[in-house]
């Protein structure tokens, strides 16, 4: 079984963060674990905050992971500060793996700051360029270029161009529902790849960005090239978007095991 790392936030609500994280690679059969920077406790009704962890908490889980299972492939999601990232860097040069999938993560849905304003500039120096795959949702593609976000598709594709920039071996801008499609576009540095589906009615899509980056860190880790992995990656979200579980209040969270079970 393939062994992969998540390091991200903490979501206590279970839709997006560590949970979606490890409830996917559950899904896509590889063996979870997690380094935890920050707990989230936040939903729509109440801010309880956010609590980071210290640096040297975040080191030690890094190694129970490594020294003990080994690690194949990372993820990283909620990293919040420059601290955080730069200690993250660290970590990971010390531990080369194959694949490194980055989701920039910057606001939630439930409003939550992810990721410090001031981080955003050590994100593109050090991370980004260590990344296998940038995976930024329009939002995030549009605060790493310092521009409005992207409304057509002949614009997420020159977003995914000008993010190729910073480093990554590949760029995946996903644009959500757009021109009445869900288009993510991805860019190898020559060749630009569109990637569609229907888009879904609703607004129950909490953790569809984290659990389709887990998809895909999951799926390279298993050998597949980039576009079956995120053919894979977003048919694994469509399913949960689809079946998304509305709890009667607010938005609710895609259903990480619909793929497996309605399929
Ligand atoms: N309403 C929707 N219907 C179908 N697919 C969607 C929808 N919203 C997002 N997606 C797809 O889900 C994946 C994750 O999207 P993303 O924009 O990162 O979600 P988030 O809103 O959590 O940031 C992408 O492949 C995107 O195209
Ligand atoms: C702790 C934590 N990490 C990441 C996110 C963002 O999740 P994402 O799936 O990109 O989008 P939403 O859940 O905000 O729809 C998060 N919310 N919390």
């Amino acid at each position: 079984m393939k062994r992969l790392l998540t390091i991200a936030g903490a979501a206590s609500q279970g839709s997006a963060g560590i949970q979606a994280d490890l409830k996917t690679f559950q899904e896509r059969n590889v063996y979870g674990m997690s380094v935890i920077t920050a707990t989230v406790a936040n939903n729509q009704t109440t801010e309880q905050g956010i609590f980071l962890r210290p640096l040297e908490e975040i080191e030690a889980q890094f190694y129970a992971a490594t020294e003990m299972v080994g690690v194949d492939t990372i993820k990283t999601g909620m990293l919040f500060s420059a601290d955080i990232i730069e200690k993250v860097v660290q970590l990971i040069d010390h531990y080369p793996v194959p694949h490194v999938v980055v989701d920039p993560v910057m606001i939630g849905k439930m409003g939550s700051q992810l990721l410090e304003n001031e981080a955003i500039q050590t994100m593109k120096q050090l991370l980004l360029p260590r990344a296998t795959i940038m995976t930024p949702n329009r939002y995030e593609a549009a605060k790493l270029l310092d521009k409005h976000p992207s409304q057509t598709k002949a614009e997420l594709i020159e977003d995914a161009k000008a993010l190729y920039q910073f480093g990554s071996t590949y760029v995946i801008v996903k644009g959500g529902r757009i021109e009445d499609e869900a288009i993510d576009v991805l860019y190898d540095g020559e060749r630009v790849q569109l990637f569609h589906s229907s888009p879904v009615h609703t607004i129950h899509t909490s953790g569809a960005g984290c659990s389709f980056a887990s998809c895909l860190a999951a799926e390279l880790a298993k050998g597949k090239t980039i576009s079956e992995a995120v053919d894979i990656s977003k048919s694994y979200v469509w399913y949960a978007i689809q079946y998304a579980l509305n709890f009667g209040e607010g938005i609710g969270s895609v259903n990480h095991a619909a793929k497996r079970m309605y399929s």
